[in-house]
């Protein structure tokens, strides 16, 4: 599955009509058949409701194929809390469900008439406030517009001062957002803008319309007013900008749609974004025979650490074997190498020539490298400061090293506004930035990087031709080729934003390259395992007060976990 611009959709729409010969107004009609189908599960309570252990990040409406939440409700993460089981109904039994629809004169206002249409036929009450002159409807729109009028569902509040809007709005157990879609453009204008501050100042649940109106598909922005919805329900692919924030804030859940796009049909590039999918990744982790060693399950290497941060490397090394390493090494600056052997007896911890300030120093690279010659693959960085010996270090292991290495946090400064010279690796890298350390690579602001991530990871994967982890909310992959592909991660929560968390991730990459993954494919799944773990400890604990340290423990359950849903999970989910 893929995330998509507004720009792919509209492709393979095109594509939908011109090969396969399904009118965009069959799509329509799929896509409010949709949303009238979850809007009827929320408002009776019987869902939508996952069918499958399977975290908070995915789950399917049990035994639809083509209805499938890829974002939990923000605050709800988690397979205990969320194990998604029936709701309380929005409406109370005994009178039918009162639902207002707000609908533009786009598309998006055609697939809200077309869902006012269904969710009539089933008996609810239904109010449709059409914002916007019914002479600019679309073709398509028009057609679900006159069904409506037909029916006496329709109301135009401009042209009838008399409707009463926000008394409509205030008694609904249910608003449908379907002001603004994929053609959107800046911020909302009035009529709109006004429709959204009515909706908003309502305080009902709020259902989206593929996109909760003002936010910009593509980017995520979100330059005026916007709705914030409980749920969205978004077409034939999820938009890219759900996954980004701010607008990814506003989505609440997110429901993913089949209308009706042909299966050959895929987003054209220059870049795709498919979704990390976390079945995707239980069918990807390695799996060692019952006859396994520990030679067999690679030896790895983790050079970092300094006297003032030491638990860097213990973490990126528990975190290697906790993802199945069979053995890990840590090379470390001779003073901090006690501190680092006391935090996990299961490390062999080697001290390197240090530095006055505690970090490596001349002599460090001539030492590390018998070390580097009995590991199969190194994580260089975690800790490591950045002192002039250290960053020599880093460049002169990832230049001639000839070994996969995955480089992060201070290691990444090494190639600071150079990132070129990764090119020239003999072996593949995986970086592993975050915002502000991808802005150091490309010579840019965190603030540009934050504007527009999915540019930033693609530049930096074009100008490393490496593997570029951009971490955050929704964590990015590039892993280069054409079309550049950009993987989308859909595991974690906010336990992730805290101290060392960072350098887990880096320990069960390296522990999954040290088993024979290719690198970009273990950065993908690794990405998705330590989010995974997050998921699983937030759901059962909170997602506050999580230290990276209780991550290692979870990831053996979360492995698993991952590994059954592999197994198990639908084709189509992986
Ligand atoms: N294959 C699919 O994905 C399908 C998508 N559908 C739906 O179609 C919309 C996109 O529809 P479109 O007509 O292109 O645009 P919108 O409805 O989003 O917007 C229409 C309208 O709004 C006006 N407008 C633009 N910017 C602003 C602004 N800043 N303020 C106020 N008004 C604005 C402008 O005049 C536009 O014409 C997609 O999201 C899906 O919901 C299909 O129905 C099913 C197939
Ligand atoms: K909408």
């Amino acid at each position: 599955m893929w995330a998509v611009t507004a720009e792919q959709m509209r492709a393979m729409e095109q594509e939908t009509q011109d090969r396969y010969g399904i009118p965009p107004l069959a799509l329509m009609e799929n896509a409010g058949r949709a949303v009238a189908e979850v809007a009827w599960q929320v408002l009776t309570g019987a869902g939508p409701a996952g069918s499958l252990d399977d975290g908070p990040a995915f789950a399917g409406l049990p035994g639809s194929p083509w209805l499938v939440r890829v974002r939990p409700a923000p605050g709800l993460p988690g397979p205990a809390s969320g194990t998604p089981g029936p709701r309380p109904p929005l409406a109370p039994g005994g009178r039918p469900p009162r639902v207002v629809v707000v609908a533009g004169h786009g598309n998006n206002g055609g697939d809200g008439l077309a869902a006012a249409r269904h969710l009539h036929a089933w008996g609810a009450e239904v109010r449709v406030l059409l914002y916007g002159h019914p002479d600019r409807l679309t073709p398509d729109a028009r057609v679900n517009f006159r069904a409506c009028q037909e029916a006496g569902l329709v109301t135009l509040p401009l042209a009838d001062g008399r409707a009463p809007v926000s008394e409509w709005l205030a008694q609904a157990d249910l608003v449908i957002d379907a002001l603004l879609g994929t053609g959107v453009r800046g911020a909302p204008r009035e009529p709109v803008a006004g429709a959204i501050g009515a909706v908003m100042a309502a305080g009902r649940p709020v259902l989206a319309v593929d996109v909760p109106s003002g936010i910009d598909a593509d980017a995520g922005a979100v330059p005026g007013p916007a709705v914030r919805a409980q749920w969205t329900v978004t077409f034939g692919a999820p938009k890219l900008g759900l996954f980004l924030y701010p607008a990814a804030g506003l989505t609440g859940e997110v429901w993913v749609a089949g209308i009706g796009l042909p299966a050959g049909v895929e987003p054209p590039g220059p870049a795709v974004y498919p979704l990390a999918l976390p079945a995707r990744a239980g069918a990807r982790l390695p799996r060692p025979g019952e006859d396994a060693h520990k030679g067999t399950r690679g030896r790895v290497l983790v050079v970092g650490g300094s006297r003032p941060m030491p638990g860097a490397v213990a973490l990126a090394a528990q975190a290697a074997l906790r993802a199945g390493a069979g053995l890990v090494v840590a090379a470390v600056p001779d003073p901090a190498a006690g501190l680092v052997a006391s935090r996990a007896a299961e490390i062999i911890t080697h001290g390197l020539p240090a530095a006055a300030d505690g970090g490596f120093g001349p002599g460090a690279a001539e030492a590390v490298l018998p070390l580097v010659e009995r590991s199969v693959a190194l994580a260089v960085g975690p800790g490591i400061g950045q002192g002039d010996w250290a960053m020599d270090l880093v460049r002169r292991l990832v230049l001639t090293a000839g070994r996969p290495v995955v480089l992060d946090a201070d290691g990444l400064r090494a190639f600071a506004a150079r990132p070129e010279d990764l090119q020239s690796a003999p072996a593949p890298v995986v970086l592993t930035p975050h915002a502000g350390e991808l802005a150091l690579l490309l010579g840019t602001t965190p603030e540009a990087v934050q504007a527009d991530r999915p540019a930033a990871v693609r530049e930096a994967a074009r100008r490393t031709g490496q593997t570029v982890v951009l971490k955050g909310p929704h964590t990015l992959v590039a892993t280069g080729g054409a079309p550049l592909t950009v993987w989308v991660n859909l595991t974690g929560n906010r336990a992730l934003a805290t101290a060392g968390s960072g350098d887990v991730l880096t320990g069960i990459i390296l522990g999954l390259i040290g088993q024979g993954m290719d690198p970009r494919e273990a950065a993908v799944t690794g990405v998705a395992l330590h989010g995974f773990a997050a998921d699983r400890i937030a759901a059962r604990i909170a997602p506050d007060g999580i230290l990276a340290g209780d991550l290692l423990g979870e990831l053996p359950a979360a492995r698993a976990a991952l590994a059954r849903l592999g197994e198990e999970a639908p084709a189509h989910w992986k």
